[in-house]
């Protein structure tokens, strides 16, 4: 996703939330219904609003799939002229009732929506555009040639609406009720337990899985429900328009969806009904220049480039933003509660158990053979020259990479296959070595998503879910900042909220890798003084990092590996004593020793 959509985002995590806004709302959407039924329209009015209100309804749906998960969908108009088709030929060939064929053409736009995200599983970026220009083109093809059952090039024709909605005024009512409706729940996502993991996913995928995310699910998700309000606007659509045809739903209507949604600001569903309002009504207002050929295109593009450049948010980013400028700070509330850690609860006293991990890169045995055992409670640190193996240790640990061979126990059980987010759930928290915040999301929000983990202590109670990560933020000294969004915090700062992240998940092991990197003296100081803390509440830590009077001072007992191999073990002071260890820190070739 770009910086730009990110930093939209970004401004709209920070805002507060409106005690007047869902009356406002409402108000809005009813002032819109009652001008739909009362206000005379000539056919030319109905035709531009009922296009309007019916694509805006599309054009939410890539709010969620591309404004909160960061992923590419150009088939969008597809998944419109799946719910198009479906209450066009289900009412006119098969003699159902509307909304049954609304209701089977959103299902078909879900599954086929679904089937689209399942492709996120191996690509990304730009493949995965490639992949819904396809389905687009596919449908496309579908829709002329399959003639016997899609009537091809001539369309379908006198699709009925409704009973009840017969009229034009009372139709184009119900699709503005069905977009209020749905932008209002559009809305509210982004603050839910799957609106924070898309925004995780969208902003850092590996720290979302390693967060507890499942997220490959996550995006096809997205997907579906993305297509599922493709497919609601699209069955609206011929319903008022009477008349659908393949053309309706080409990939040109695709980019049209993308810009429309680009245009308004894709951080918002009011970015996304004001950008499609304006690619519709632009080319109305600049009707009267299609005489000379060529300047209405020309000054058409022209407008939509110098919004898009001058308002990269979009509009609605742009207007957000000045709003912001003028926002009063909203007073921290505290948790109020000390956050409990339970240490990975009760077993045997060993807590992870390695035996002979091996990880190689081609012909480089990054980690070789290597044993390790950590013991419940206190902290591990993991030591060794650059390049000896320790990040890689951790990420086979995490699920980031596959083992070459070897096994890893977490509390008894073989975690040696599962992907991250299982592990997770199993028990492992971690931190990386460049840190890996969300950073369009504020502090609290970040760890949230930690505090909402799968099996993690507080279920799924929102409440519980903020107090627990309330409660962390005030075990790293930072719940005055919960509100802010990460990205302006200072790296000490968003090194402890990286930290408070993990520690709301309440792991049975934390993992972190060099904490103390790019720290000053004093966050040094705070640092050293939080790990005393987190192990003092028992929490067991396996610690990588270079700084030796660190590693010293917080650690028990110490793994040193040189060229992936595991060269001493044991107490810190023996340890930091061994020969080998005093020859690879100084760069004599080791002796091996297990
Ligand atoms: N994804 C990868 N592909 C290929 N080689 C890799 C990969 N990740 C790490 N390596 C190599 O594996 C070896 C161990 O790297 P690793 O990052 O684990 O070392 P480290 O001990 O953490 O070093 P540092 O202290 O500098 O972070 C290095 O030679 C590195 O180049």
């Amino acid at each position: 996703m770009s910086t730009t959509a990110t930093t939209a985002a970004a401004a709209a995590s920070a805002r507060p939330r409106l005690r007047w806004g869902v009356p406002a709302y409402v108000v809005f959407v009813a002032a819109a219904i009652v001008l739909a039924i009362v206000v005379p329209k000539t056919g030319y009015v109905f035709n531009i609003s009922l296009q309007a209100t019916t694509y805006a309804i599309a054009v939410l749906g890539l709010t969620i799939v591309l404004g909160l998960c960061g992923q590419i969908n150009l088939a969008q108009a597809a998944f419109f002229g799946l719910g198009a088709y479906a209450v066009g030929l289900g009412q006119t060939e098969h003699g159902l009732n509307f909304w049954v064929c609304l209701l089977i053409g959103s299902g078909l736009a879900a599954l086929f929506g679904a089937l689209l995200g399942a492709s996120t599983l191996r690509l990304g970026g730009h493949y995965l555009a490639m992949v819904t220009i396809s389905f687009q083109q596919i449908l496309t093809l579908v829709l002329i040639n399959w003639i016997p059952v899609t009537k091809g090039p001539d369309g379908v024709r006198a699709i009925p609406r409704p009973a009840f909605f017969a009229d034009g005024s009372s139709y184009l009512a119900l699709c503005i009720a069905v977009l209020g409706g749905l932008g209002y729940l559009v809305w509210h996502l982004r603050d839910t337990r799957l609106g924070r993991a898309m925004r995780a996913v969208r902003d850092n995928e590996l720290a979302a899985g390693v967060a507890g995310i499942d997220v490959y699910r996550t995006k096809v998700t997205a997907f579906a429900l993305s297509a599922v309000l493709g497919g609601i606007g699209g069955g609206l659509f011929a319903g008022g328009f009477a008349y659908v045809s393949p053309d309706q739903f080409s990939f040109a209507e695709s980019v049209v969806f993308l810009t429309m949604v680009l245009l308004g600001g894709v951080a918002s569903p009011i970015g996304a009904v004001i950008g499609t309002g304006l690619l519709i009504l632009i080319p109305e207002w600049l009707r009267f220049l299609k005489s000379i050929p060529g300047l209405y295109l020309a000054i058409y593009g022209a407008a939509v480039i110098l919004i898009v450049l001058f308002m990269p948010d979009g509009i609605w980013g742009f207007v957000r933003g000045q709003f912001d400028r003028f926002k009063r700070a909203t007073a921290p509330s505290a948790s109020g509660d000390a956050l409990q850690l339970s240490g990975g609860g009760v077993g045997t006293d060993t807590v992870l158990e390695v035996r002979k991990l091996s990880k190689h890169f081609g012909g480089l045995k990054a980690v070789d053979e290597v044993d390790l055992t950590i013991k419940r409670g206190g902290v591990h640190a993991l030591i060794g020259p650059n390049g000896s193996g320790k990040t890689t240790t951790l990420n086979v640990l995490s699920g980031l990479y596959k083992a070459t061979s070897g096994t890893i126990m977490l509390n008894g059980q073989d975690i040696t296959s599962l992907p991250p987010h299982v592990r997770t759930k199993a028990g492992l928290g971690r931190t990386f070595q460049n840190i890996r915040l969300w950073r369009s999301m504020t502090a609290l929000e970040n760890v949230m998503v930690g505090a909402e983990r799968p099996g993690s202590p507080v279920g799924n109670d929102p409440a519980s879910v903020v107090a627990r990560a309330r409660a962390a933020l005030a075990f790293v000294d930072l719940e005055h900042r919960a509100d802010e969004v990460v990205a302006g915090f200072s790296y000490g700062h968003q090194r402890a909220v990286e930290i408070a992240r993990a520690l709301a998940s309440d792991p049975a092991l934390l993992l972190l890798d060099e904490p103390g990197a790019g720290l000053n003296s004093s966050e040094k100081v705070e640092l050293r003084n939080l790990l005393k803390r987190i192990s003092a509440h028992g929490l067991t830590i396996l610690i990588i990092d270079h700084d030796m009077t660190l590693v010293s001072e917080v650690a028990q007992h110490i793994t040193v590996l040189n060229f992936g191999r595991r060269i001493a073990d044991g107490h810190s002071a023996d340890v930091l004593k061994h020969p080998d260890v005093i020859a690879a820190y100084l760069g004599t070739a080791p002796d091996v020793a297990a």
